[in-house]
C-alpha cells in the first residue's frame, strides 16, 4: 500500500511568486504564489517555473514533480491580463512600449520534454493558459471542486499549439472545438467523464492523493517512465518528440560495448571492429 501521508514540505527556493519546495523522498513541488489573481501567471512567474523545472530535472534525488497553485481556489487563471500589452506579456508593465512576448511557450515545451513525470495538482480554476498548463502536464490529479475551460476567443486569445492538439488528442476533435469554441466552465465530474483529468477527490484530501500517486511512480523504473513518456509525447510533438525519444535511445545506447567500441576506435586512431556484435533480426 503506497503511503499517502501527508508531507512535510521543505522550500528549496522562495522566488517571488513561486515556492519550490522538496518532499524529502523525491518529489518536487513548484507551486504559483498569486491567490490574488488566481494564480495568473506574469512573465516573472514562468521565468521562475522555468528555473524551479530546471532545479527539479537537473537533481538526481527527485523522481516526480508537481504543478500547482497556492490555495484552494485556482490551480492558475492563465495570463495575468493586467500585464498583456499589444505584442505579448510584458516584464516590465511600467512600459508598455517595450516588446511583450509568451513565456509560458518555453514553459510548456520544458514540460513535455522533461524526462520525469509532471503531475498537475488542481483545485479550483484551471482557466485559459493555467488550463494549458494542466494539458501539457503528464497526469491530472484535481479536486472536486476544480473548474476547467478555455476563454481565450472571450479576451482575444488563442492556443492553437498544445493547447488545441494536445486537447483534441484527449478528449476528441469535437469536444476541443467545443471547449475552445463555446468558453464554457466544466466541473471536476466532466473533465474526468472526458478524460480531460486522470481521478477526482474531496478537495482535502488533494495533495495526499497527488503525492500517493507520485509516490507509486517513485516505487517504479525512472527510466521505464521516461521511456514511456518520451514514446507519447512522440507522434504529438512532432520532430521534437522524435528527437527526444531518439536521444533517449542513443543515451542508453552509449552504455553498450557496441557503442564504445566506436568511441575506443576512434581514440585510439584505429579502425572499429564492430564485427562481434549481432545484426539482430
Ligand atoms: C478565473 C475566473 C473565471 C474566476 O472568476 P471569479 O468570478 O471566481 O473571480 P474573479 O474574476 O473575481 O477573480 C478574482 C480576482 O482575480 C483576478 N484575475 C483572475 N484571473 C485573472 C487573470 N488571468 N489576469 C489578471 N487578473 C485575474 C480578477 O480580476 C479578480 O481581481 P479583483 O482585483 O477584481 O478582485 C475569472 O477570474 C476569469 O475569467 N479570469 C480571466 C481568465 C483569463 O482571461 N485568462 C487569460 C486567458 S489568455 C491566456 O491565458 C494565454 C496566455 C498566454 O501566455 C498565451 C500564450 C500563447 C498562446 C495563448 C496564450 C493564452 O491564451
Amino acid at each position: 500500500m503506497t503511503d499517502r501521508s501527508a508531507v512535510e514540505w521543505t522550500t528549496v527556493r522562495r522566488f517571488d511568486d513561486v515556492d519550490y519546495s522538496h518532499s524529502g523522498d523525491g518529489i518536487a513541488k513548484i507551486m504559483i504564489c498569486r491567490p490574488e489573481v488566481h494564480n495568473a501567471f506574469r512573465p516573472q512567474t514562468l521565468i521562475e517555473i522555468c528555473e524551479a523545472l530546471v532545479d527539479a530535472r537537473e537533481d538526481p534525488t527527485i523522481g516526480v514533480i508537481i504543478l500547482t497553485g497556492q490555495g484552494d481556489n485556482a490551480f492558475c487563471s492563465g495570463g495575468d491580463q493586467r500585464v498583456r500589452g499589444d505584442s505579448g506579456y510584458l516584464t516590465d508593465p511600467e512600459h508598455p512600449e517595450q516588446l511583450g512576448r509568451f513565456h509560458v511557450t518555453d514553459v510548456q515545451v520544458q514540460i513535455r520534454r522533461l524526462p520525469k513525470p509532471v503531475v498537475a495538482m488542481v483545485a479550483g480554476y484551471a482557466i485559459g493558459g493555467g488550463h494549458v498548463l494542466q494539458l501539457v502536464c503528464d497526469l491530472t490529479v484535481a479536486a472536486d471542486n476544480a473548474r476547467l475551460g478555455q476563454v481565450g476567443p472571450r479576451v482575444g486569445s488563442f492556443d492553437g499549439g498544445f493547447g488545441a492538439g494536445l486537447l483534441a488528442n484527449m478528449v476528441g476533435v469535437r469536444k476541443a472545438k467545443e471547449i475552445w469554441f463555446l468558453c464554457r466552465q466544466y466541473d471536476a465530474g466532466q473533465a474526468l467523464e472526458m478524460g480531460l483529468v486522470n481521478t477526482v477527490v474531496p478537495l482535502e484530501q488533494l495533495e495526499s492523493e497527488t503525492v500517493g500517486w507520485c509516490r507509486e511512480m517513485l516505487e517504479l523504473s525512472p527510466t521505464a517512465l521516461r521511456l514511456l513518456k518520451a514514446s507519447f509525447n512522440a507522434s504529438e510533438d512532432g520532430l521534437a518528440g522524435i528527437q527526444q525519444l531518439a536521444h533517449d535511445a542513443n543515451l542508453l545506447f552509449y552504455s553498450t560495448d557496441e557503442a564504445k567500441e566506436g568511441r575506443e576506435a576512434f581514440k585510439a586512431k584505429r579502425t572499429p571492429d564492430f564485427s562481434r556484435f549481432p545484426r539482430r533480426s
